[in-house]
C-alpha cells in the first residue's frame, strides 16, 4: 500500500453504489487525491457522489468531460453491465485503461466492448472506503496492471493474480469473506447468549473479539502465529480450537463459503 495517490490522469467511475460509495471515499480519504479530476456516471445522488461532488467532483459527465479519462471504473452489478458502458465505449480517450471490479464478468467480454482498449480486473473489498482494503488483481496488460494498481494501492493490499480464473477464489476468499467473518462474528455472539449474556453485552463483546483479532495481524504476523499467542497451554482457547476442528468443523465452513461463491461467479461469467 502506499500513503498517497499518485496516479495523474481523470478517473471515471461508473456505479456509485455499495461499492462504488466505498472507493470513492476510500480515494477522498487518500493524501494527493485530486477530486476534481473524478467523474461519477450514477442514476442517482447518494451521500458518496454528494460528499464527491463537494470535494470537486463532476457527477454525470459530458461527453466532453470524458475525454481526459485515462482510467474508466465499471463498478456496476454484472447484469446491467452493457447497458451501462455502452454510451462512453466510445467517449473515452484511445489510449484510456477499464478497470472493473464486477464479479465474473470476463475480460474479453469487457475488452470487446471497449474496443480493444486495455483492461484490469479488481476484486476488492469495502474495506478501500476507511484505507484498509485488499483487491485481487489480474491483467495480461502491463500498462491496466500498472494505471490499475496506482489507482487502488493508497486504500487496498493489491495481489497479483497469474489467471484469471483465479478472480473467482479471490472473490470467496476475500471480496465476499468480510461477510462470512461478520456471520461467524454473528454466531459467535449467539453463542454467547445461550451461555447467558445479554443480547446487547455478546454482540458488543463478539464486536470487540472481531476488532482484537484485526490487531492481532496488523503488524503483519502470521496467522499460527497470532492463534499461538492467545492459545495458552492447557487453556480455554485451545478447548475451543479443538472443538472448531472436530470433524474439520472450521475449514468444512470456510470450504463450503468459499466454494459456493466461486461457483456463483462462474455462474455470472455464462
Ligand atoms: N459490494 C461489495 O462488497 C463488492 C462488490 N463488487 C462488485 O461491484 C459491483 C457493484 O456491486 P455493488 O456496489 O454491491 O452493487 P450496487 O447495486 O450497490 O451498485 C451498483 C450501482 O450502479 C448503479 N447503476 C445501475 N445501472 C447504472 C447505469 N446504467 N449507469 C450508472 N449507474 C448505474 C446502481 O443504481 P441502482 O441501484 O439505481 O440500479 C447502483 O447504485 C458488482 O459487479 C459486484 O460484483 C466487488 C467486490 C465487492
Ligand atoms: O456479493 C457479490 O456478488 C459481490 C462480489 C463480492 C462481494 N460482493
Amino acid at each position: 500500500m502506499t500513503d498517497t495517490f499518485t496516479l495523474d490522469t481523470d478517473i471515471a467511475l461508473i456505479g456509485c453504489g455499495r461499492l462504488g460509495s466505498a472507493l470513492v471515499e476510500g480515494w477522498l480519504a487518500t493524501p494527493g487525491f485530486k477530486a476534481d479530476r473524478l467523474k461519477i456516471i450514477e442514476q442517482y445522488e447518494t451521500s458518496a457522489t454528494d460528499q464527491a461532488k463537494a470535494a470537486g467532483a463532476t457527477i454525470n459527465p459530458s461527453p466532453e468531460q470524458m475525454k481526459g479519462v485515462g482510467i474508466l471504473v465499471l463498478a456496476i452489478k454484472p447484469a446491467v453491465w452493457r447497458e451501462a458502458l455502452q454510451p462512453f465505449a466510445d467517449v473515452i480517450p484511445e489510449d484510456a485503461v477499464v478497470a472493473s471490479v464486477m464479479a465474473g464478468v470476463r475480460l474479453d467480454d469487457i475488452r470487446k466492448a471497449v474496443g480493444g482498449r486495455p483492461v484490469a480486473r479488481l476484486m476488492p473489498t469495502t474495506a478501500v472506503a476507511q484505507r484498509q482494503g485488499v483487491a485481487g488483481l489480474y491483467s495480461p496488460d502491463q500498462k491496466a496492471r500498472d494505471v490499475a494498481t496506482a489507482l487502488f494501492e493508497g486504500m487496498a493490499d493489491v495481489v497479483p493474480l497469474e489467471a484469471e480464473d483465479l478472480l473467482d477464489p479471490a472473490t470467496g476468499v476475500a471480496g465476499s469473506a468480510p461477510a462470512f467473518v461478520y456471520a461467524f462474528i454473528q454466531a459467535l455472539a449467539r453463542a454467547g447468549e445461550a451461555e447467558g449474556l445479554k443480547p446487547d453485552a455478546a454482540v458488543r463483546l463478539a464486536r470487540g473479539a472481531l476488532r482484537s483479532a484485526a490487531a492481532g495481524v496488523s503488524g503483519g504476523q502470521s496467522l499460527e502465529d497470532a492463534i499461538e499467542r492467545i492459545a495458552s497451554k492447557g487453556g480455554t482457547t485451545r478447548a475451543g480450537l479443538d472443538a472448531l476442528e472436530v470433524d474439520g468443523g472450521a475449514a468444512r465452513a470456510a470450504t463450503a463459503a468459499v466454494s459456493a461463491a466461486v461457483a456463483k461467479a462462474r455462474d455470472l461469467s455464462r
